[in-house]
């Protein structure tokens, strides 16, 4: 007899209106949105990876300030109850998830360019470590020690808490969780939004395998105005280790913040897609400290997307990468990057933790679709927030089990 039947959205708490199964308490308890947010500790080795420094709070500002998270969602309730706001995470309680604002767009900031669909996507790669790809953010610093945190971490177009514009950074809990294809999607809603998309991928590994990259993925799915690749590597790697055994220059921090500086000041929205998930080891700073993705969310004082698998394993690997982001006081929320076409009871169960923090779920298969269904397909897998028009997670999930 199997003992988890299949069953439909409408038995699923967080994404139904009947009662919770016995003993049942949902809505992403052990994940960070029940906790409150950490005040960012200078003094956190988390915050300083690699000896680094520790932004994404700004000098005279509060740091990490809990406020609600604004993604238009009438979710985030539970079984039995109405849409978010209801239950114990209730109205007035903060998400963590939200938490230091970043920072105010500089004075005379020009406002988003229009879409020029002339545009021809082509990826581009240039070689790793090219300086022509990337000026030195730092030209007049001092010491990097000694800089003001966050003082040169402002960017050009940044987005309101709860807004998805400006710099976008897509992370994962793990390699091959779908981070590229959500990274189209993304790019596809946008575009069809009117939106100037650019997709940068700081370090591509893998290249001896002969399989596509994330950039020829991307620019075959969405077809973004602008896709590029900073560095890429032989080895299937993270991608400092890539460059170590391939004895190729590794990423080097600000030469990325200066790439993606440099395409955010022609395009409305600009996602870099990340190498695995959020503490892989990226490259080198100036001084020779190990940085990662977080390092470059802090840096460029950016929003994250976590793409998570949607099966067995997801509660913790999310958690555990909210939490990473939250402690850091970087905004973040959760697309789910593979949902299946015939969902069980722990993608339901999974699905009915993780609705407060998700933005967007793709069909299992979206990958492989034919770029122009995929197109017209992406706004139906994310919220508003992400330039969809999926507002409602019980309809989707009517719809999708
Ligand atoms: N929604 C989807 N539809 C079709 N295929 C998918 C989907 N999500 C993931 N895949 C497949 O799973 C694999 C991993 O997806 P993807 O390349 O997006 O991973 P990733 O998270 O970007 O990994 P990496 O860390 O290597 O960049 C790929 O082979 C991709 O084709
Ligand atoms: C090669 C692979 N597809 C990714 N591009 C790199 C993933 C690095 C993961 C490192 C790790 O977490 O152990
Ligand atoms: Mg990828």
């Amino acid at each position: 007899m199997n003992a988890n039947p299949p069953r439909t959205a409408s038995s699923y708490p967080g994404v139904a209106v009947t009662p919770l199964p016995r003993g049942w308490r949902s809505g992403g308890h052990g994940l960070p949105a029940v906790t409150a947010p950490r005040t960012p500790d200078p003094a956190d080795p988390l915050l300083a990876h690699g000896g680094g420094r520790a932004s994404g709070v700004h000098p005279g500002e509060e740091p990490a300030t809990a406020v609600r998270a604004e993604d238009g969602l009438a979710t985030g309730g539970h079984a039995g109850e109405g849409p978010a706001g209801d239950g114990e995470r209730g109205e007035g309680v903060p998400s963590p998830l939200v938490t230091a604002p970043p920072p105010e767009p500089e004075p005379g900031e020009p406002g988003p360019a229009t879409a020029d669909p002339a545009a021809t996507p082509q990826p581009e790669t240039a070689a790793p470590g090219d300086p022509a790809e990337a000026t030195d953010s730092r030209e007049g610093e001092v010491d990097d020690a000694s800089v003001p945190t966050g003082v040169q971490a402002t960017p050009r177009r940044a987005a309101a808490p709860g807004e998805w514009h400006g710099i976008v950074l897509v992370t994962g809990t793990d390699t091959e969780v779908g981070k590229t294809i959500s990274t189209a999607a993304v790019a596809a809603a946008a575009q069809a939004e009117g939106l100037r998309v650019a997709v940068i991928k700081p370090g591509q590994t893998g290249t001896v395998t002969g399989a596509p990259t994330d950039a020829e993925v991307v620019t075959r799915l969405a077809g973004p105005d602008t896709v590029k690749t900073l560095a890429e590597y032989p080895e299937p790697l993270a991608p400092l280790a890539a460059a170590k055994v391939a004895e190729l220059p590794p990423l080097e921090l600000y030469e990325v913040v200066d790439a993606i500086r440099a395409e955010a000041d022609k395009h409305d929205l600009v996602l870099v897609e990340g190498a695995g998930g959020l503490l892989v080891p990226m490259g080198l700073r100036p001084g020779g400290d190990v940085w990662t993705f977080a390092d470059l969310a802090t840096a460029l004082g950016a929003s994250v997307l976590v793409v998570a698998r949607a099966g067995l394993g997801t509660l913790n690997h999310t958690a555990l990468t909210l939490e990473a982001l939250s402690r850091r006081g970087v905004p973040a929320k959760v697309i789910l990057g593979a949902w299946p076409a015939e969902p069980e009871l722990v993608h339901w169960a999974n699905l009915s933790e993780l609705v407060p923090h998700l933005v967007g779920a793709l069909p299992a298969g979206a990958g492989s679709m034919d770029p122009g269904v995929f197109r017209r397909s992406a706004p139906g897998w994310l919220t508003p927030a992400l330039h969809g028009v999926l507002d409602n997670w019980r309809v989707w999930a009517e719809e999708a089990g």
